[in-house]
């Protein structure tokens, strides 16, 4: 099927062993900046639910179908494609919802539905938005929404800005060092030192920071769900140019997103920047392996591309130049496999 031309088989394997775990699903519902408004653009919104056909792409434990039919819809499908589509039937049972909420289960790709459906509801936002390639899916989906149907979110906003963060670089750098002993166990390591170093500046960091560490305004990059297509996703490209305004040192890029429910009543937006409460997404920061300093108010030029691969994530490839010089500074993460760096202390 379209998921696994795009997929290898062992990335999804462990993907859906992953999501078929309640601890995982724990992790997304006890985020309660995203349950709560999650819930909250639904019911805000209710006429566009009441009565309404409803389809939830990667249900989980079908907490959003269960958002949906609170919210007066006639009929709920819940498709999933991991074993947690049996807890979800438990809840759906348990709860009397049974002939309220459809669990199907399998991939979006390759399921059939009985009807067109109103709205598509989903959380298809991994790390840095567009990681785990679930915004596929849900684009996907699109062939079973009626003309004029509504996208739950409807829009996804990716941010990038540049950061200074010494700590956060000496960190990765001294993890290298262990490669510097030229008498490990009487063999010299050395000559692998600057392959550790590489590897290492590889992992994009996930977790949360002081928002005075980025030192320009953001750059945004939109996806309307409403208009874009799978393709749309597979090469993006971000043309950047940064103002800093004060001479400082940059370490690496910072990433976040937004999404919008845009309601036929209220407009509502779940956002996971640094300089909002914190959510299971945290921010995500890709280094360079060579800091740089930006001596006075200059301008940095350059581009993002983020490009798919096969393991449901993204290579992501920096370069940049500061206007005026010729001195290029690039890197090219692995987004598949990050350093969750995040450990509950946050400096104040
Ligand atoms: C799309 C879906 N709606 C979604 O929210 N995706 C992101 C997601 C999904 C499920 C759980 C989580 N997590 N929450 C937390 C907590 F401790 F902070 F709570 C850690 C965590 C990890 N740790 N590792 C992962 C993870 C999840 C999926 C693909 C991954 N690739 C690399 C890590 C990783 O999540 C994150």
């Amino acid at each position: 099927s379209l998921f696994d031309q795009r997929t290898e088989e062992s990335s999804a394997v462990q993907y859906f062993q992953f999501y078929s775990l309640l601890s995982q699903q724990q992790n997304m519902m006890q985020d309660y900046v995203r349950t709560a408004t999650y819930q909250k653009a639904i019911f805000d919104n209710s006429v566009d639910f009441e009565g309404k056909v409803v389809l939830d792409v990667g249900a989980g434990s079908g907490i959003l179908s269960f958002f949906a039919a609170q919210a007066g819809a006639a009929k709920v499908y819940a498709v999933e494609a991991s074993s947690m589509a049996q807890h979800a039937n438990a809840l759906i049972k348990s709860n009397g919802m049974q002939n309220k909420i459809k669990v199907i289960a399998g991939k979006i790709e390759d399921i059939e539905l009985p009807e067109k459906v109103d709205v598509i509801i989903s959380e298809p936002m991994g790390y840095m938005l567009l990681n785990e390639r679930m915004l596929e899916s849900y684009l996907h989906a699109k062939k079973f929404l009626k003309p004029n149907g509504k996208m739950y979110p409807t829009q996804g906003d990716l941010y990038v800005a540049p950061f200074t963060d010494e700590a956060l670089f000496m960190e990765q750098a001294a993890k290298a060092n262990f490669w510097t002993q030229n008498s490990f166990y009487g063999v010299d390591l050395s000559v692998l030192k600057p392959v550790a170093f590489d590897e290492y500046f590889k992992q994009p960091v996930v977790d949360t920071f002081d928002p005075r560490i980025i030192i320009a305004p953001p750059v945004k990059h939109s996806i309307n769900f409403l208009t874009a297509s799978e393709s749309d996703l597979l090469n993006i490209e971000i043309p950047i140019k940064f103002d800093v305004q004060a001479a400082s040192v940059v370490h690496g890029l910072a990433f976040w997103f937004d999404v919008a429910f845009i309601g036929s009543t209220v407009q509502t937006w779940l956002s996971t920047a640094p300089t909002q409460p914190l959510t299971h997404w945290y921010q995500v920061r890709c280094l360079f392996p060579q800091p740089f300093l930006v001596t006075r108010a200059a301008q940095l030029v350059g581009k993002v591309t983020l490009k798919t691969n096969k393991k449901q994530s993204y290579d992501v490839s920096m370069v940049i130049t500061v206007e005026g010089s010729t001195q290029v500074f690039s890197n090219t993460l692995d987004l598949k496999n990050p350093y969750f760096r995040y450990n509950g202390q946050v400096a104040l």
